[in-house]
């Protein structure tokens, strides 16, 4: 029998460079027989020359799916898994190069190679193995894009009126998860910039190999055959988890990029909350973790931040609001949540990664602390503050 089929997949943002690199890579393959799939409405112009009688060319669609909890996700699922197994089934190549398109999120694409989809029929990760997740950041826009504080719609780039994706959130996405990271258009900033922005892009993905290019040119050992890829690892890269499971070492970064968790056992107060949202400091490149909020004691709120973009959403009930029985099961099956307990609010709390440039932490403490009840609102009806924040599950906000 065959051994499985390598895949490589190139994600990144519309213009960072995929095709070009993807050009380069066939162009120096040393006669590795390719299949390429290019996921991408646009027009395609991979060099015709290159694909010959070595190599094949596929076209697939990207999808908006709808995902259970109401999110919109975009996803190349159904159309790759078919063209996949198809390539894999003929068994004339050695190797599957995949450029998603610049909209594409990459975990649902890593989880197309990662689970068999029992609803097709097809199981993939038989017949091929994912052997590496690059994304490819135009280190010239970079700065431009995670500030702009524009949509995929404002640009015109989103796959329908539903898909409300900040630009900012796609590119973390892409970047928190991968295992090659290649900062392309290297030849377009300075060295200094390029360290600079090396390192932060370092803090928020401190797993991944960083190749800086320029034009596309990459040795394409560093991106085929790296066997570097691992579902579980690469869900776990990104900065924030390895902040939050880390014990925290203080920083001597030369750039002043550094790191801390937020962590209270006292909610905060909405109103005040959702006034401070709107004066964000602005050194925050990135926050991401859970909040208690006072007027929803049952449910804990996911927290995300990149640049202008702030999303929130519930997460799921906390432990402590679940019924006795329940909450037995629970703690049972994860002890490690009992070392935390808290005797009255059980697991309640906030904890919030903040990575930021020249942050000063004991002022953005004092000012989180300002946000939580005081001694008198503890004793008060929490229900009955005023709650300006979005009600609805997933939210994406716009913050001044
Ligand atoms: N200066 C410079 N230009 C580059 C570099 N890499 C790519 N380009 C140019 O940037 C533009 C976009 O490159 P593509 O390779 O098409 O980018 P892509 O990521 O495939 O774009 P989409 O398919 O739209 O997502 C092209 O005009 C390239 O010639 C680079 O390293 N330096």
């Amino acid at each position: 029998m065959q051994s499985k089929i390598p895949v490589t997949v190139l994600s990144g943002y519309l213009g960072s460079g995929k095709t070009t690199i993807l050009n380069h890579v066939l162009n120096n393959r040393q006669g590795l027989k390719v299949a390429v799939i290019v996921n991408d409405m646009s027009e395609i112009n991979i060099d015709a020359n290159l694909i010959g009688k070595e190599a094949n060319l596929s076209r697939t669609e990207e999808r908006l799916v709808e995902l259970s909890n109401g999110c919109i996700c975009c996803t190349l699922r159904e159309d790759l898994l078919k063209e996949v197994e198809r390539l894999a089934k003929e068994n004339r190549y050695d190797y599957i190069l995949i450029e998603s398109t610049g909209i594409s999120e990459p975990i649902p694409v890593a989880q197309t190679f990662t689970y068999s989809d029992e609803e097709n029929g097809i199981d993939l990760p038989s017949l091929c193995r994912l052997d590496t997740m690059v994304t490819v950041v135009d280190a010239h826009r970079f700065w431009h894009d995670f500030s702009s504080g524009e949509s995929l719609l404002d640009r015109k780039q989103a796959l329908g009126e539903e898909d409300t994706r900040d630009v900012v959130s796609l590119l973390i996405d892409q970047i928190e998860f991968c295992d090659v990271l290649i900062l392309n258009k290297c030849d377009m900033i300075s060295a200094e910039e390029a360290d600079r922005l090396e390192a932060v892009l370092r803090k928020l993905q401190p797993k991944a190999k960083f190749i800086r290019a320029a034009h596309g040119q990459v040795d394409p050992k560093e991106i085929l055959h790296t066997e570097r890829f691992d579902f579980e690892e690469a869900s776990q890269s990104a900065g924030w988890i390895k902040e939050l499971q880390t014990e925290h070492t203080p920083e001597t970064d030369e750039y002043g990029i550094t790191s801390f968790v937020y962590r209270r056992r006292r909610p905060f107060h909405p109103e005040r909350l959702n006034d401070w949202l709107y004066q964000w400091p602005e050194e925050v490149v990135r926050a991401k973790g859970m909040l208690w909020l006072a007027t929803r004691n049952e449910l804990a709120v996911q927290f995300s931040q990149a640049g202008p973009s702030i999303q929130m959403g519930a997460e799921g009930y906390w432990i402590a609001a679940m019924p006795e029985e329940e909450q037995r099961e629970v703690l049972a099956e994860y002890p490690e949540i009992q070392a935390t307990w808290d005797e009255l609010y059980g697991d309640r709390m906030t904890e919030l990664v903040i990575i930021g440039i020249d942050l000063n932490r004991s002022e953005i403490e004092a000012q989180l602390d300002a946000l939580l009840l005081t001694d008198e609102e503890m004793e008060l009806d929490w229900s009955r503050f005023p709650d300006p924040l979005p009600q609805e599950h997933i939210v994406e906000q716009e913050m001044a």
